[in-house]
């Protein structure tokens, strides 16, 4: 295979490449809050021994303080790259302030973390451009407002810019931004006040998570289709005492001074996410405005199909929150609902007794995580003080500051402007509608409810569904007539839960799924054994349902897991990939620190990144190139490699080009083709499928399996070696007979992300995979303890996964992840997973080394065939077939 091989040429463009990628990925990981690492953390974190992490650092030291200039980062990058170092301490954030180059020709992305973070001096946007800069991911960097506006005025291209966890900002300016800039993410970045989106006509997607920001421009005629508000949430800040309210002076025409009211007139929203104190703020301009009369009247979201409330509490006022944000907003086309209610800390910590109304203005000025219970404590429970901050914050509130510094921001307005607005407003609706709504909007709402919140369950009667008797809850008519889908998570069969399902149950004649989690796990421990029972709430809560919703699927269970199948956008900043990335360098698989390694990430994970397997670049960059050929290729080329017999369009063969094995009307299908090649045994490939366009195709493919079947002993040697058992063990489970398939995925831009995933939730069915994943596109996420993550890819690293069968043969000591790709809007990805499988009679069962009288099998034995028939109809079923092996 001497095409490969480089000419001098081609070294020197490798070289480049190399240094280019470098530039592409300034990535300065950090270990958080490591000595504060909890035992869970630990375990994620590689072994590496302390005196090794310390040399590290003390050999970073010779770089010097000060700033670090361009050439000083190629050589650290350099430097880190030998040592195989992922990530430097966050104290060396402190020490050094990383100086961006002034601008730079090739640089696509940038990805910075946990260091301080400038632009060289002198520098000019204008001049010093990065001319093809498309996405900027700073990560618990410290840097200027300055700064950001500088860099996003230097990079023409800038598509996405995602700010998470950066402190020094207060003002995040994207006036500078071009008409690319697609995706803007601000997440807990402390001090953040403002936020100005102007000038970025292109804008699809914001995402802001933090503390309440009050000034946010969003043109209203801004085509966003996806925003996600939260303030607060699990690592939300209030707002320190003494912050001034900011207030931007020149409010720009046409943007409307209340940027949450305008939200409802977002047209082109498609996905809507609103924590429960955005959504308190919504209601009450609504309430405060009544909104409307007819509800559709007044409605501008007129295509969003996606809801996500995420409730910090679930109190009368949260419930009503709901009913109100319905009747203003009313969005006609919605088909998915997803209810996150408050974990179970927030009902179980110790609270005072406090009135509605307190309970309202504490959730005015800030989140109201974790305040107070819904419910009395259970008599064991642990009694918990409240946080110094609430403390204060409640101490702010009695001082009056909240109303005076409402008042204060009345002054600062030009005058007239407040009222003219309101005007404006009272201008379109039909005189004297205002109070008449009003009223009406009183009487609609329950009255009174929360001496009734902690009545008695109440028994759910078909007529009860049927015939509106619960009226006053039922504020929305025809809201909710497209609605498909209710998911609600961490459910507890709250009375405010079942009223809000109810509602939703009533109002959704279309409704086919509902799925309801329990999330057992985020219950504090004393409550996991006995205090939920899911088998009561099934019986009187649930199952009477059923009789009236004949078409709908319910599911009740602890943990999405239950479900694979279930799709939503979760809170975004759960999706961070939690360091460090398990990364392993096969080259030094036996040292016992690699080793190490190597356990803890499929101990974690179940999968690992493998750097140095040996295969070299040129090779996965041949193999790469080759399969993006096939796919961009006019139909009539790849359907020559069809999978349908004799092209009848209906009967499938495992091998060839195509989409999944169609077997029903209604099954879910992915957004993806595929190829599927037999690459083992050898003397089984099935050459008239392979591809002769392009020509290197076949050669290229060979040459790339015979090397990766070297990487699977490797492997599965190595995980034999960590079990302590014959080192053949595995390997010695692949007759010559076993199966080996190669499956190029495919996956073509989808505009519905938010509908349909590239491919659904899955674990692999074989031994081992042995994945090659496009690194310009990301999309494969994993599941672990019920939340999805994406997987960070990584240029010529492969990524190597357990798949069900070896957790079998390893009783379950590491597991197989179940993982799924989801889509992207832009552009296309590729990736070329390899599955090695064992012998078809083979039995299927533990290793007998790893059984003793303390460690029983943990799953029935079975032919290995009779394996493979169960696992497609179960993934059809969106169910994993090993859960059922289970002993
Ligand atoms: O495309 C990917 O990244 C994952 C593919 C995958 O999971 C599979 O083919 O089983
Ligand atoms: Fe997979």
């Amino acid at each position: 295979m001497g095409g490969f091989k480089g000419t001098s040429g081609e070294e020197e463009d490798k070289g480049k490449r190399k240094k280019d990628r470098i530039m592409e990925r300034l990535t300065f990981f950090f270990l958080r809050e490591w000595q504060k690492a909890d035992e869970k953390a630990k375990r994620s974190v590689p072994h590496r021994p302390a005196a090794e992490r310390f040399r590290v650092l003390g050999q970073w030291n010779w770089i010097g303080k000060g700033d670090l200039e361009p050439d000083g980062v190629h050589r650290i990058l350099d430097y880190a790259a030998d040592l195989h170092v992922d990530f430097a301490h966050r104290a060396l954030g402190f020490i050094f302030k990383l100086r961006l180059p002034r601008g730079d020709a090739h640089l696509t992305r940038l990805t910075v973390g946990g260091i301080r973070v400038g632009l060289s001096k002198p520098f000019c946007a204008r001049s010093h451009t990065f001319s093809v800069l498309e996405v900027i991911y700073l990560d618990g960097v410290t840097l200027s407002d300055h700064t950001v506006e500088n860099l996003v005025a230097a990079c023409p291209l800038l598509r996405t810019l995602d700010l998470r966890y950066c402190d020094g900002l207060d003002f995040v300016n994207l006036e500078a931004a071009g008409p690319h800039l697609r995706s803007l993410t601000v997440a807990e970045c402390g001090g953040v006040r403002d936020i100005c989106t102007m000038e970025a006509p292109s804008l699809r997607s914001f995402r802001y998570s933090g503390s309440y920001i009050r000034a946010l421009t969003i043109p209203a005629t801004c085509a966003l289709a996806d925003l996600y508000l939260c303030f607060g949430g699990p690592a939300g800040r209030l707002r320190p005492l003494g912050t001034p309210l900011c207030f931007d002076f020149a409010w720009p025409a046409g943007v409307p001074r209340n940027w949450l009211q305008a939200l409802t007139n977002l047209s082109s929203l498609t996905v809507l996410t609103l924590c429960s104190s955005a959504l308190r703020r919504v209601s009450a301009k609504a309430r405060e405005r009544s909104l409307t009369k007819s509800g559709a009247a007044s409605c501008k979201l007129r295509n969003l199909r996606e809801l996500q409330l995420l409730m910090f509490a679930m109190y009368n006022s949260s419930l009503d929150d709901i009913y109100v944000f319905m009747v203003a907003c009313c969005p006609p086309l919605l088909e998915r609902l997803f209810v996150q209610l408050p974990t179970n800390s927030h009902y179980y910590r110790l609270g005072s007794e406090q009135s509605e109304s307190e309970e309202e203005l504490l959730e005015e000025n800030g989140p109201v995580e974790e305040l107070r219970g819904e419910e009395a404590p259970e008599e064991n429970g642990p009694e918990e003080e409240l946080p110094e901050e609430e403390d204060e914050l409640q101490e702010e509130l009695l001082e009056g500051e909240l109303a005076e510094e409402e008042d204060e921001l009345q002054d600062k307005l030009p005058e007239g402007e407040l009222s003219e607005e309101e005007d404006e407003l009272q201008d379109e609706l039909p005189e004297g509608e205002l109070s008449e709504e009003e009223d009406e909007l009183r009487d609609e709402l329950p009255e009174g409810e929360a001496s009734e919140e902690n009545q008695s369950e109440e028994d759910w009667s078909d007529e009860e569904l049927s015939d509106g008797g619960q009226s006053e809850e039922e504020p929305v008519e025809g809201c909710l007539e497209n609605l498909k889908l209710l998911k609600m998570t961490n459910f507890k069969g709250g009375d405010n839960e079942m009223r809000l399902l109810r509602f939703v149950l009533r109002n959704s004649t279309s409704l086919n799924q509902l799925l309801l989690f329990t999330s057992k796990s985020d219950r504090p421990e004393w409550l996991q054994k006995d205090h939920l029972d899911t088998s009561d709430i099934l019986e009187t809560k649930i199952l009477p349902l059923q009789k009236a919703l004949p078409n709908c699927q319910i599911i009740l269970g602890e943990s999405d897991g239950d479900a694979i199948q279930a799709f939503h956008r979760e809170a975004f900043v759960d999706r961070l990939f939690p360091e460090p990335i398990p990364l392993v360098d096969l080259s030094r698989l036996t040292d016992a620190d690699e080793a190490e390694r190597l356990r803890a990430a499929l101990q974690t994970w179940g999968f690992f990144l493998a750097t140095n397997h040996g295969i070299e670049d040129s090779l996965m960059d041949a193999m790469t190139s080759v399969s993006r050929e096939f796919f961009r290729q006019p139909a009539e080329e790849r359907q020559k490699c069809s999978n349908l017999v004799d092209g009848n369009g209906k009967d499938y063969q495992v091998e060839g080009y195509g989409s999944d094995k169609v077997v029903s009307d209604d099954q879910v299908l992915n957004w993806s083709d595929r190829l599927h090649l037999r690459v083992e045994p050898e003397d089984e490939r099935n050459f008239a499928k392979w591809p002769s366009h392009p020509e290197s195709f076949r050669d290229v493919l060979q040459e790339y399996a015979s090397r990766i079947k070297k990487i699977r002993d490797l492997v599965l040697r190595s995980i034999a070696k960590l079990l302590e058992i014959d080192e053949d063990y595995f390997v010695n489970q692949i007759s010559n007979k076993a199966p080996g398939f190669a499956r190029f995925n495919y996956y073509p831009p989808c505009p519905r992300p938010d509908l349909v995933l590239g491919l659904r939730a899955h674990s692999d069915g074989g031994l081992l995979t042995i994945l090659f994943n496009d690194d310009t596109v990301g999309g494969l996420q994993v599941q672990r303890d019920g939340r999805w993550y994406n997987v960070p890819a990584k240029p010529h690293t492969l990524l190597i996964n357990l798949a069900d069968c070896l957790e079998i043969m390893n009783n379950g000591i590491f597991t197989s992840p179940v993982h799924r790709v989801v889509t992207n809007v832009e552009k296309d990805r590729l990736s070329l997973a390899v599955f090695y499988a064992v012998d078809a009679e083979m039995m299927l069962e533990p290793a007998p080394g790893l059984l003793d009288d303390k460690r029983p099998p943990r799953y029935k034995k079975m032919v290995a065939k009779d394996f493979v028939a169960g696992l497609f109809e179960h993934f059809r079923q969106g169910k994993r077939f090993i859960d059922t092996l289970k002993i």
